[in-house]
Parts: C-alpha cells; sequence; structure tokens
C-alpha cells in the first residue's frame, strides 16, 4: 500500500464505529434511546455512519494491499450488508483481513507495515465531527426543564450570538489539519482550536494526544446536530456514595516528603476534625468512606480555607479532587450558598474546568457525593451532549460549575453562566489546561467581562506534574504569593505502581500484548496506544483473539464510549484499548494494570497513564513496551522516573539513556524533564517535612515573587 493510499483513507471522517466482538449492537437499544436521536434516515448520521463502517472496515481490517482501492460508492454497499454494531465480527471482514473468524497474520502485516510506515498519523482534523465522547454522561439535577427550550438545537447553529461569537476564527489558526502530529512527526505545530464547543487541541510532535482530549465538533456549519443527552447518574445514596477501598499502602502516604513554598503558609492539618468542617460535609466524607487525609489534602485544605492562591503537584490517586473540593463546599456551606432555580443567568461561585469530557464527570460526581443533603448544586457541562440539556441543568441552579473549557465558553457566550459571583476557579490537570492547547482558551476565560481578577478570586491549580514552563505561565492566572506544594517528586509516578519496561519491536507488539493479557487473566487492564486509528485496530484485535475488549478515544461517539467504559468498570470487558484521553485523572476501582503499548511522546504522559492503576494505597502494574527505533528519546527521562520511583531500571535502558544524549544530557525538550520543585528560584525558604504535618519554614516576602514572573 502506498502512503497516498492510506493517507487517503485515513483523512476520512469517522472511524471507529467500533462495538467489540462480545459486545451487543448499542445502537438499537442504547439506554438513552429515547433521547439520542440516531435517525437512520437523517443524512448526517447515515452517512457518517456508513463512512466509518466503511472507513474501519477499510482500514482496521484490510491487507494493506487493499487499503484505498475502494470506490466511494462502496461505503452504501457495505452500509446494506454489514449490521450495525457488526464489528469485530470476525465474519464481517471475512474478505478482508478476518476470514473465519480469524485474523490473517499475513494480510493484516501488510496493513501494519503500511500503518507503521509513518501513516499513523492522527491527521484527521479537517474530517472530525461533533457528537464524540464522554464519559458515563452522568448528569444531575433536579429534573429536566423545557424541552421546547431554544437550545435544542445543533450546537453548531447557535454560534453567532453570544460575547464568544468570533471565538472560532480568533483561535483556529490554519485549521485543524496541522493540529495531529504524526508520531514521528516531531513538529511543534500549534494547534487551532478545535470546533465548536470542543476544547482546544494541538500537536506537538508525536504528542498528538492534545487532539483526543475532546473528539469533538468539526465547525458551526460541518457538524451534525449534537443531540445526545447522557442518562442522569443514580440519584440512590449507595449509588452517590459507592467508592473502593484504600490499599494497603495508603498509610504509607504519611511517610512521604512534602515541600510547601511561598509566604506565610498555613500548618497542616492531621485529621478531618481540625479542618472544623460542617456537620453535613463531616457526614459525606464519612459516607465516602474518608477516614483519613491524604497528604496533599492535609496541606491543601488549609491553604484553601485560608483564602491562598495555591499550585499543588502531589501523585495519581492520592486525593487532590477532594483536596479543593472540601474546602470549596466547607465554605460555601458555611456561608449559606444556595442554588437559586430557573434564573436565565446563573452566577457560580465556583468554576472547575478539566481537560476531558470524563474527567469532568468524575469530579462532577465527587462535588455531588460531597455536596449530597445541601443546597450546593453543582452542575457538568461539556462538549458532545447537547447543549440545550446543558444548558437547562444550568438554569435550575448553579453553584459549582464543571465543565470542560470549550462548553465553558459556550454556556458563557450563551450568557446562561455570570462570572461575577466567582470566588474559585479551579484547574485541575493544571498543567494541561495551561499548555498551548487549552492555555488561550484559559486566558479567554480569565479576561472574561465580569470574571474577578486573579486579586479578587481564589485560583487553584493541581496535578501530578507540572514543567517548569508551565508553572511560568501559571503566574498570569495566580496572586503572587501564593503557595507550592508538592507532595514527594513532582512529576514523579506513583511508587505503588511497579513499573516493568520491556524491549519490543513494532512488529512483535500484538504477540506480546496477546501473552501478557493471556495471563493476567480477568484482571483489569487499559492498554494506552497512540493512536485513535491504532486502539481500534488493536481492540478488534484482541476481540479477536477472544480477549473481551473495549475501547476509548476522541473519535468514538460520544455514546461509544460511555458504554464502553461502562462495560470496562463493570468489568464485562476487562481490558480497555485507550489513547491519552484516557490517561488524566480517570478514577476506576480495580485497574491492576496499565500497559504501554506504544510509550507516549513525554514523560509526564507516562506518568499519568501509569496512574491510572495504583491509586489510593492499592498496588498496580504497569508495563511499557519500549521499541528502539521510536522511543529512544524517553530512556533518560524514564530511568530518571523509575529510580525516583525506586522500580527496577533495566541495564538495556540505562544504556540507551546515557549513550543516547550522554551523562550530562539535562533534557530541556519539552516535557522531557519534570520540575524537582517550585520553580520561582527566588524563594529562600523552602520546607521539607513528612506528612505527619509539622510547620515549614517561612519564606521570604512574597515581594520576591514578582521578579520571577
Ligand atoms: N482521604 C481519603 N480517604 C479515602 N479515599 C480517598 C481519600 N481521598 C481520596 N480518596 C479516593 O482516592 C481515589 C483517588 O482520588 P483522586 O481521583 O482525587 O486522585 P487524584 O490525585 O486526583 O489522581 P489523578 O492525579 O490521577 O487525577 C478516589 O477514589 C477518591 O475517592
Amino acid at each position: 500500500m502506498g502512503d497516498e493510499d492510506w493517507e487517503a483513507e485515513i483523512i476520512k471522517p469517522h472511524i471507529s464505529s467500533y462495538v467489540p466482538v462480545f459486545e451487543k449492537d448499542r445502537y438499537s437499544s442504547g439506554a438513552n434511546g429515547d433521547t439520542f436521536n440516531r435517525t437512520p434516515a437523517s443524512s448526517s448520521e447515515m452517512g457518517d455512519g456508513s463512512s466509518r463502517r466503511d472507513h474501519f472496515m477499510r482500514s482496521g481490517f484490510a491487507s494493506g494491499r487493499s487499503l484505498g482501492n475502494r470506490d466511494p460508492g462502496e461505503s452504501n454497499k457495505r452500509e446494506n450488508t454489514s449490521t450495525v454494531g457488526g464489528f469485530g465480527v470476525g465474519k464481517s471482514f471475512g474478505n478482508r483481513g478476518f476470514s473465519n473468524n480469524k485474523f490473517e497474520e499475513g494480510d493484516s502485516s501488510g496493513f501494519w507495515r503500511g500503518y507503521q510506515d509513518g501513516n499513523d498519523s492522527e491527521a484527521l482534523g479537517s474530517s472530525r465531527r461533533g457528537g464524540r465522547g464522554s464519559f458515563r454522561g452522568c448528569r444531575g439535577g433536579f429534573g429536566r426543564g423545557s424541552p421546547n427550550s431554544d437550545y435544542e438545537q445543533d450546537e453548531g447553529t447557535q454560534r453567532s450570538g453570544g460575547i464568544f461569537g468570533s471565538r472560532r476564527s480568533a483561535l483556529s489558526g490554519a485549521g485543524n489539519g496541522d493540529t495531529f502530529q504524526s508520531r514521528s512527526g516531531g513538529g511543534s505545530g500549534r494547534g487551532g482550536y478545535k470546533g465548536l464547543n470542543e476544547e482546544v487541541i494541538t500537536g506537538s510532535g508525536k504528542n498528538s494526544w492534545k487532539s483526543e482530549a475532546e473528539g469533538g465538533e468539526s465547525g458551526d456549519t460541518q457538524g451534525p446536530k449534537v443531540t445526545y443527552i447522557p442518562p442522569p447518574p443514580p440519584e440512590d445514596e449507595d449509588s452517590i456514595f459507592a467508592h473502593y477501598q484504600t490499599g494497603i499502602n495508603f498509610d504509607k502516604y504519611d511517610t512521604i516528603l512534602v515541600e510547601v513554598s511561598g509566604h506565610d503558609p498555613p500548618p497542616a492539618i492531621l485529621t478531618f476534625e481540625e479542618a472544623n468542617l460542617c456537620q453535613t460535609l463531616n457526614n459525606n466524607i464519612a459516607k465516602a468512606g474518608y477516614t483519613k487525609l491524604t497528604p496533599v489534602q492535609k496541606y491543601s485544605i488549609p491553604i484553601i480555607q485560608g483564602g491562598r492562591d495555591l499550585m499543588a503537584c502531589a501523585q495519581t490517586g492520592s486525593g487532590k479532587t477532594a483536596a479543593f473540593l472540601l474546602p470549596i463546599l466547607a465554605h460555601m456551606m458555611r456561608d449559606g450558598i444556595t442554588a437559586s432555580r430557573f434564573k436565565e443567568l446563573q452566577e457560580p461561585e465556583c468554576i472547575i474546568v478539566a481537560p476531558t469530557r470524563e474527567l469532568i464527570n468524575q469530579i462532577y460526581l465527587e462535588a455531588r457525593k460531597f455536596s449530597f443533603g445541601t443546597c450546593v448544586r453543582a452542575v457538568v457541562t461539556y462538549g458532545g451532549t447537547q447543549l440545550g440539556h446543558s444548558i437547562r441543568q444550568i438554569v435550575q441552579g448553579c453553584n459549582i460549575l464543571c465543565a470542560t473549557p470549550g462548553r465553558l465558553m459556550d454556556v458563557i457566550g450563551k450568557e446562561k453562566i455570570g462570572l461575577r459571583q466567582v470566588k474559585y476557579l479551579v484547574l485541575d490537570e493544571a498543567d494541561r489546561m495551561l499548555d498551548m492547547g487549552f492555555g488561550p482558551e484559559m486566558k479567554k476565560l480569565i479576561s472574561c467581562p465580569g470574571m474577578p481578577s486573579k486579586e479578587q478570586r481564589q485560583t487553584l491549580m493541581f496535578s501530578a506534574t507540572f514543567p517548569e514552563e508551565i508553572q511560568r505561565l501559571a503566574g498570569e492566572f495566580l496572586k503572587s504569593n501564593y503557595l507550592f506544594v508538592a507532595v514527594g517528586q513532582v512529576g514523579g509516578a506513583c511508587r505503588d505502581v511497579q513499573q516493568t519496561i520491556l524491549q519490543v519491536g513494532q512488529y512483535s507488539k500484538r504477540e506480546k500484548l496477546v501473552e501478557i493479557l493471556r495471563n493476567i487473566g480477568d484482571e483489569r487492564t487499559m492498554v494506552f496506544v497512540e493512536t485513535k486509528k491504532k486502539a481500534d485496530f488493536i481492540a478488534t484485535f484482541l476481540c479477536q483473539e477472544k480477549i473481551s475488549t473495549t475501547s476509548i478515544h476522541g473519535d468514538r461517539e460520544q455514546r461509544e464510549r460511555e458504554q464502553a467504559l461502562g462495560d470496562f468498570r463493570c468489568g464485562k470487558c476487562p481490558v480497555l484499548v485507550a489513547t491519552s484521553v484516557a490517561a488524566r485523572g480517570l478514577d476506576i476501582e480495580n485497574v491492576q494494570h496499565v500497559i504501554n503499548f506504544d510509550l507516549p511522546s513525554t514523560i509526564d504522559e507516562y506518568v499519568h497513564r501509569i496512574g491510572r492503576t495504583g491509586r489510593c494505597g492499592n498496588t498496580g502494574r504497569a508495563i511499557s513496551f519500549f521499541d528502539l527505533e521510536s522511543d529512544s528519546q524517553l530512556a533518560q527521562p524514564l530511568v530518571k522516573v523509575l529510580s525516583d520511583a525506586q522500580q527496577d531500571v533495566p541495564a538495556w535502558l540505562e544504556e540507551i539513556a546515557f549513550s543516547t544524549y550522554g551523562p550530562g544530557f539535562s533534557g530541556n525538550a519539552r516535557g522531557n524533564v519534570f520540575a524537582s520543585v517550585d520553580t520561582r528560584k527566588n524563594y529562600h525558604g523552602k520546607s521539607s517535612l513528612n506528612t505527619a504535618g509539622f510547620s515549614s519554614t517561612q519564606a521570604p516576602n512574597p515581594v520576591d515573587d514578582e521578579s520571577w514572573d
């Protein structure tokens, strides 16, 4: 197959209407079938659906030779002959890559090689459209608003009004085509705004995951109607407070060194009682199974309660969400904040942003849990869902708005959200929110009319990784005397994850993966790959190997993504193949293994990915395939992450690390190193202490802060 053929394939819209072998057809009987207008007769849906299926059949399973040799009319023929949701059923591909439910290695390797030959770029930007992706789609609420709302219509047709009418053009740059960088591209293509109601995307070399973050609409005029309304989350108390157990290493958190820098930090607290929270909140905390604070909570809660801005860095799975939610809610409850229904303009006291739909929804569920039984109301909104639905939720009362950036700007633009009352602005995964993908959107947010200045609001940033340059950018958002809390090594991996790096070449990866998964059995495993296309390919391959698998990535429909995560969570599909869209923040019980089928381009990304296991004191395992041909640039930071986390470092990896860059290499490529401390070098005072918590050293006068800005 020539590259051109492959390219011709790859730019086709919609590649991933993929339902694994062991899943039922969900299109016809989705949980939310009554609200999801997947009308087969609709030209956009039908056309899209058929081309996706066609495309998938061509690209995912066909031999290299056959790719790209179809005439466009074939998609219709195939639509007529293949059942919706039939992907992964071997028979569907009998005359392509599959025969009688078997994967034809010979043919597929042709494809595989073509795929690997520099053509696995996700250069799909221009052809993407909306309506994709969300986890569970759980929405809370006090019921639905009027179904006759103006906002029932396609989000794509609602763009003209509002104060951000020109947002897209301002941000779209050269369009989306340059935002999906090939793994081998190594470019620094700056992304544009991805499209309607979606987060900003960008690409930087192999770091094409940025485009994955939302998988969304392709523009005002191109995208089909976004009608998806996710089912509301369960309202019963047991479901709201469902949680998993802390692990055997939970108490070891106390031994981690914590460094607080900045002027005059308040002392850490040691217990929930010391936080002096109101009774309802304490009850909710108890019902959530929390009995003991994690280190990031011990330090962050009093800092936030003290009205200080905060940048907090703590390892994956160590309770950062509650670290910001609890003090914010405590404050709101103490002030007697009450949601006010049916106000056309809602003015939340707190805005929380996160980079992916799944993550923001998870944060919302946590906020709903901790505010249970109070008058404080949290609402979530994110792209790929019907804007009208979001607005109906918002107008019923909104004290805490959890949103992805693109959708947040939309609801502000629609003048449904006013910013004047904002006391708290929280950036979860803050390094991601400030990088060149989301940074412009965040800057817009803080300059929106009505948004209190940084002096007037409290800005809180949390992540497990904080590259130095991002810390510097953060200064624009934070008061100069913000505090920096570092729990353990900034950007370090969670020590409860046992990390293994295996040298595996491209062409041996699938075999190795199957071998590992067969040994693992039914234990929940996330398999990370670099591209959306490969996610589908590997997921289907595993299904053919009778390993029950599903997949999540930015090109899957939102309904499909929800279904995939649901099936993974409940164990129905114990293997989830994912792109980096699932790398950050997701807190899924019992994920015992993470496999990096492809290593990511940055070490930060690696840290987040493996952090999907080993959470909250539980142990986990991460196995990464290191391909000498493509992963050498990661050798040195990997060695550092492994040794910092007290993991075995393979001799061969050490050798590569030092032969590639030499011992003096300090790694100044973006993401290849992580900051070890607060980058405000002017601080002389710092504290290093363990989380049993004793007072920290005084920092110098905050005036010193100005000099690093
Ligand atoms: N004090 C606590 N006691 C018991 N469980 C806790 C406590 N704090 C948090 N948890 C639980 O630990 C899990 C991980 O928390 P959370 O998702 O907030 O981690 P995180 O630090 O934000 O991780 P990531 O960096 O991956 O986003 C969640 O299931 C949460 O409910």
